[in-house]
């Protein structure tokens, strides 16, 4: 590292740490003095929110069906396979050889039903064709020897080899899969192989983004104290990506016309969970607990003891069956990372009906300082044996986060060179989604 890597790699640090409350259980920053939901019981309180409510459902094709949570077990509708088949090309045989070959051409895969054979006979057969009635098994041709018209085994011949009977996987009816399974390229597959052209599953969450700041860019260089919004183009395709349908990003100024749209958006969006980023800070702009509280929406997370993130925040809209939910993320970029993890994502998954991601831990390269109080979330790339934590993971920052295959999360005090860190791996990289 050089002394101006190593100087800048402190600084993210110290900006990472620099939040410290002083008095652990005060929340600053998120809009009064309260106590900050600790990091597990903010992720359990986002799932939680998620779960119990009234799911949608809707009848679409296969292919849209996918990442899709099935809402009816999936039954066979359909024996697997549906007639007795060749596992193997070669030669379907009745009785004990040598056989004499059929005449003319053999059985193909999707040809109609063949003849018989008779006692002694043999006819030419490909993988997936149906066996001919008094088949008895069939010959691999790589274990075969044609004579004239006589076909020999060049090894014993058990009954019913290279034969698969007809509901050999499933019989018509069968369960295949439970409700509540995650549609994924292979249950498309088994769907389509048991007879389905359509699926009733629960539809993807939908979500708005609101990108609340007057301070921001859509195009050029950082100007005159003016910056690049690089929320909007992360979230959508980031929350595309956790299994949501994103149906708009509207970006809001900090004016009163903005404070205003919000509060239009909180009342009457059609969206499952409105995002917004920004304005959840106690700055004189910063509206989103005004206008929360106009709104009547009930806080369920008003801070997080995580760093980046701490002002993130949960809210119910409407009643607690129809589900509406705000998240509001911190406007400095890695915080809203830290946000879109700890409470978009439990709470999505929830919503559209898929379990909680597999929790894995880690051993983790080197010492991670730690903030005294609060859980951090680092930017890490995963080798075959460790985490190895990445510079630049200051809130305002999105370089370490572009390069990590996830995030660790670190426990208040930090963590000891080879201790086992859990692991939020970030959607592209664990493949979790279909989009
Ligand atoms: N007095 C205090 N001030 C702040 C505290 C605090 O505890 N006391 N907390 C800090 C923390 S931690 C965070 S995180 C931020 C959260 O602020 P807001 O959610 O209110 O966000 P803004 O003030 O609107 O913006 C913060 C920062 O992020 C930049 N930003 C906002 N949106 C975008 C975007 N779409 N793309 C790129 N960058 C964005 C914005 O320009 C600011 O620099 O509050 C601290 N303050
Ligand atoms: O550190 Mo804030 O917690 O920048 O999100």
């Amino acid at each position: 590292m050089t002394p101006t890597d190593a100087d800048h790699a402190l600084q993210a640090l110290d900006e990472a740490l620099a939040l410290v409350s002083r008095d652990p259980r005060a929340s600053e920053g998120s809009g009064g003095d309260h106590r900050a939901t600790g990091w597990p019981q903010a992720r359990e309180a986002a799932a939680r929110a998620g779960s119990g409510i009234r799911p949608r459902t809707h009848r679409v094709p296969l292919a849209e069906a996918l990442g899709e949570v099935l809402v009816q077990s999936l039954e066979a509708l359909t024996d697997l396979p549906s007639f007795d088949s060749s596992a193997m090309d070669g030669w379907a045989v009745a009785g004990p050889g040598p056989w004499t070959v059929r005449p003319g051409g053999g059985v193909l895969a999707g040809s109609e039903r063949p003849e018989p054979l008779a006692d002694g006979e043999a006819v030419r057969i490909a993988t997936g064709a149906r066996i001919p009635a008094e088949t008895t098994a069939v010959i691999r041709s790589e274990h075969s020897r044609e004579v004239g018209t006589q076909l020999h085994a060049d090894r014993a011949v058990l009954t019913g080899q290279d034969i698969r009977p007809r509901g050999q996987e499933c019989r018509s009816g069968d369960m295949l899969l439970p409700a509540g399974s995650l549609v994924t390229p292979a249950v498309l597959g088994l769907a389509a192989a048991a007879g389905y052209d359509e699926l009733i599953t629960r539809p993807r969450p939908r979500v708005e983004i609101l990108v609340l700041g007057d301070e921001l860019l859509t195009e050029g260089r950082p100007h005159d104290g003016l910056i690049r919004d690089a929320l909007s183009p992360m979230l959508g395709p980031w929350l595309d990506r956790l299994g949501a349908e994103v149906i708009a990003t509207r970006r809001l100024g900090d004016d009163p016309a903005g404070a205003k749209a919000l509060l239009a958006a909180v009342t009457d969006s059609d969206a499952d969970l409105v995002i917004t980023t920004g304005g959840t800070a106690s700055g004189p702009v910063d509206h989103v607990h005004p206008v929360l509280r106009e709104a009547g929406a009930e806080l369920l997370v008003d801070g997080v003891a995580v760093r980046p993130g701490h002002p993130m925040l949960l809210a119910r809209l409407g009643d607690r069956t129809d589900g509406r939910h705000l998240v509001g993320l911190p406007g400095n970029p890695l915080a809203a990372v830290s946000g879109l993890l700890t409470l978009a994502e439990p709470l999505l998954r929830a919503l559209a009906g898929r379990r909680q991601r597999p929790r894995y831990t880690v051993p983790v390269q080197g010492e991670v300082p730690g903030h005294p109080y609060d859980t951090r979330l680092v930017p890490v790339l995963l080798t075959d044996e460790h985490a190895v934590p990445l510079r630049y993971n200051g809130p305002a920052m999105l370089r370490g986060v572009a390069a990590a295959d996830g995030l660790a999360v670190v426990p208040p005090q930090g963590a000891r060179d080879g201790q086992d860190l859990e692991i939020l791996d970030l959607p592209w990289v664990s493949g979790g989604c279909f989009t």
